[in-house]
């Protein structure tokens, strides 16, 4: 039987989609939409200040395409928390003209691949626990390793795999500095066993470095893919104007 692969996992992860139905929101008074921005605002206000505290982290992005408006990425140390701010939101004002589109619930994950790491290590920490960069765009995508005939990840030995992601790893290095990936494990937690977090400041570079990988072998021969979504930066202070009507 191959051997397993052990995980060190960091913080949960919620990503969280949401739909503007922009009527109701237009036949909304004006007194309706500030309070549900204010509201808003106050609640990223709050994630913000978890934030500064390292006690969590979180990202917002307006979503390009009819899959989402918006998205709301947040890291915390228990389900719980991740539970009780999708809660809060889902009573907030501004839920009232929002319907829910996906999401998707997993840990931040680093496998022993590479070798065992010091769990302690203040870099393993930092890539466990990670402070969301803002950067201007985020591309998400859940994926599954295959488990098909003769393209079975999960009977390969480790060494094999240990190999293969070794390869995947030399590939997303050419993209230091412009992607920022969080590899998010998901088995036991949702539909897919990874979810793919990308952050870029230049939106192009998620395209070159997909492609890229398609082509390294644990990609072209064991990477399934579930639906993407790619989304711009909202800054706090740009909700109102994303919001106005
Ligand atoms: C910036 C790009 C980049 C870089 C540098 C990078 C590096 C690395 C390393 C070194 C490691 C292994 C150790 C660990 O940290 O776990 C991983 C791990 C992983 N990756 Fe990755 N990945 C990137 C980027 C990157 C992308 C774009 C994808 C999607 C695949 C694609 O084809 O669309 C991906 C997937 C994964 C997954 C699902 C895992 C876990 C697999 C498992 O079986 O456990 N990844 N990844």
């Amino acid at each position: 039987m191959p051997e397993s692969v052990v995980t060190m996992d960091g913080w949960y992860c919620l990503h969280d989609f949401r739909t503007v139905d922009w009527t109701s929101w237009k036949y909304a008074s004006s007194e309706e939409r500030e309070l549900a921005i204010s509201e808003f605002q106050q609640l990223i206000g709050k994630w913000e200040d978890t934030e500064k505290s390292k006690q969590g982290s979180h990202a917002l992005y307006t979503v390009v395409g009819q899959k989402a408006d918006f998205m709301m990425m947040i890291l915390r140390p228990t389900m719980e928390e991740l539970n009780e701010i999708e809660t809060a939101f889902n009573k907030s004002k501004l839920a009232e003209f929002t319907t829910k589109s996906y999401s998707y619930v997993s840990v931040v994950e680093l496998s022993n691949y590479m070798g065992n790491a010091d769990e302690n290590d203040p870099e393993i920490q930092g890539r466990l626990k990670p402070i969301l960069p803002k950067w201007n765009h985020i591309c998400f995508y859940p994926m599954d390793k295959r488990r098909q005939g003769n393209d079975n990840w999960y009977v390969l030995e480790k060494d094999e795999r240990a190999k293969l992601m070794y390869a995947h790893g030399m590939t997303g290095r050419q993209y230091a500095g412009k992607i920022r990936q969080i590899i998010t494990g998901s088995i036991g937690f949702d539909d897919w066993e990874w979810g793919v977090t990308l952050f870029a400041h230049d939106v192009l570079q998620f395209k070159k470095l997909v492609y890229e990988m398609r082509f390294d072998e644990v990609t072209s021969r064991y990477g399934d893919f579930g639906s993407f979504y790619i989304g711009n930066l909202l800054k706090t202070s740009e909700v109102p104007q994303f919001l106005y009507v």
